[in-house]
């Protein structure tokens, strides 16, 4: 394991407060003592363990606004496990507050409309969310308001909008998950690391079926070098081996989202990190403590957000075969290697392709930098930059729109004088 930072960065949050509704109060009954580390410890005897078990924390800076009034009656906070088209499954406290269980809740009309203009305010996996009773015999249930996020993992929507689509929330670990079988796929491997540097989590790259290679020595070496600061992990799932730096980070309460190809092996390490522990005192326990009840314990939470028995839990998000950067995808962390080069050459907007005392091109020359991965920064530039202009291109045109409205109803309705 290297030495490796990972700078936390805040999202900034642009959207105005929690939401609509009176501030749900999250201070006062569910406030929770000053912790070390800011970190969750498993089988928390402390207020509202329910909570804790879904990665709550208060004192993660940033995790949470704290309004001053206590939650009212009628008022839940719960994970969303799994999104649905205007509605969720979300993991909420039962009423004893020690057990889970889940429930579906439809979206406040205002988050519809909030939506419609802004993809990403669509409740996603990993979202903590207030939810409000709506009837008296507390089985119907609205998501009123989607908390600020700490991080979000975000990737290009289909049809090429300027927001992009949120494929996990408030993740602690953003884990690229790729096959050392039948190939590593370096290109990809960048493409899922940019999108997990700038989730705002912590990237990890997790290297599968090291149980069907000879020595893995050679290609945790290769994907190293394509992401420099970022802890590299060799597991052979389905012989149980290499997970423990994973569960680790779970044990902390931590949230882990894989982010990876069709068939690089995510179900299958979910599977192995969420299946109940056989280790002595960790199992039956374990189990019980997780408390999910309800139908939906084995058919909605088989997807998306799924509870560790030992803390933490795991995210899948769908197999990425394409992932489309967006217009707030940085590149600066994933090549680092590169731009430390670059402050190297003798002009300063040296496009490192011709120019004289290019010290990115003799790194290619003598080997110390690969020609893919410079070819690589390249392609992953020009694609930002297309998606920039595009986004902003969008912008000006919805700007425009607005004015000939404003100048059309101003025409019609002249001020009278
Ligand atoms: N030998 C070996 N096989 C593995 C390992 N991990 C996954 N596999 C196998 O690889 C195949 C694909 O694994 P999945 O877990 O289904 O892959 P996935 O990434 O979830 O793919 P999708 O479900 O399509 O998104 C399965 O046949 C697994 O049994 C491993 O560490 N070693
Ligand atoms: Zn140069």
């Amino acid at each position: 394991m290297t030495s490796t930072h990972h700078p936390v960065r805040s999202i900034p949050d642009d959207r105005e407060g929690p939401g609509p509704g009176p501030g749900p109060g999250l201070e006062g009954p569910h406030r929770r003592p000053a912790r070390a580390a800011g970190r969750v410890a498993p089988h928390d005897d402390d207020a509202l363990p329910a909570l804790a078990r879904l990665g709550w924390d208060a004192d993660r800076p940033g995790t949470l606004t704290t309004p001053p009034e206590p939650l009212a009656p009628d008022v839940v906070v719960g994970r969303v496990c799994r999104a649905h088209l205007r509605a969720a499954d979300v993991l909420v406290p039962d009423d004893d507050g020690t057990s889970l269980r889940v429930l579906t809740a439809q979206w406040h009309p205002r988050l519809v409309r909030e939506t419609a203009s802004d993809p990403r305010a669509v409740p996603a996996a990993g979202d903590w969310v207030v939810l409000r009773r709506t009837d008296r015999e507390r089985t119907a249930f609205q998501i009123d308001a989607v908390l600020p996020r700490r991080t979000e993992v975000v990737r290009a929507e289909a049809g090429g909008t300027s927001h992009g689509q949120v494929l996990a929330a408030n993740v602690d670990v953003a884990a690229v998950v790729e096959g050392l079988v039948p190939d590593l796929d370096l290109g990809r491997l960048e493409r899922l690391l940019a999108l997990a540097w700038s989730s705002g989590a912590r990237p990890l790259v997790v290297l599968t079926k090291a149980d069907l290679v000879t020595g893995t020595r050679s290609a945790v070496a290769e994907v190293a070098a394509v992401a420099p600061g970022v802890e590299v992990v060799t597991v052979a799932t389905t012989l149980g081996r290499g997970l423990e730096p994973l569960r680790e980070i779970l044990a902390a309460g931590a949230t882990i989202a894989l982010l990876g190809a069709s068939g690089v092996g995510k179900s299958t390490l979910l599977n192995a990190l969420v299946a109940p522990t056989t280790a002595a005192g960790g199992g039956p326990m374990a189990t019980r403590s997780l408390g999910v009840e309800g139908k939906g314990r084995h058919t909605t939470v088989t997807r998306e957000l799924h509870l560790a028995p030992d803390g933490g839990a795991v995210l899948d998000t769908p197999g990425l075969r394409t992932v489309g950067l967006t217009a707030g995808t940085s590149l600066d962390e994933v090549f680092t290697d590169v731009t430390d080069l670059a402050g190297g050459c003798r002009f300063r907007d040296c496009t490192h392709r011709t120019e004289p005392g290019c010290a990115v091109l003799a790194a290619v020359a003598d080997g110390r930098l690969t020609a893919r991965r410079l070819e690589s920064h390249r392609k992953l530039e020009r694609e930002a930059m297309w998606v920039a202009a595009r986004t902003d291109q969008r912008l000006r045109a919805e700007l425009t729109d607005r004015w000939k409205q404003v100048a059309r109803s101003q025409r019609r309705s002249p001020k009278r004088r």
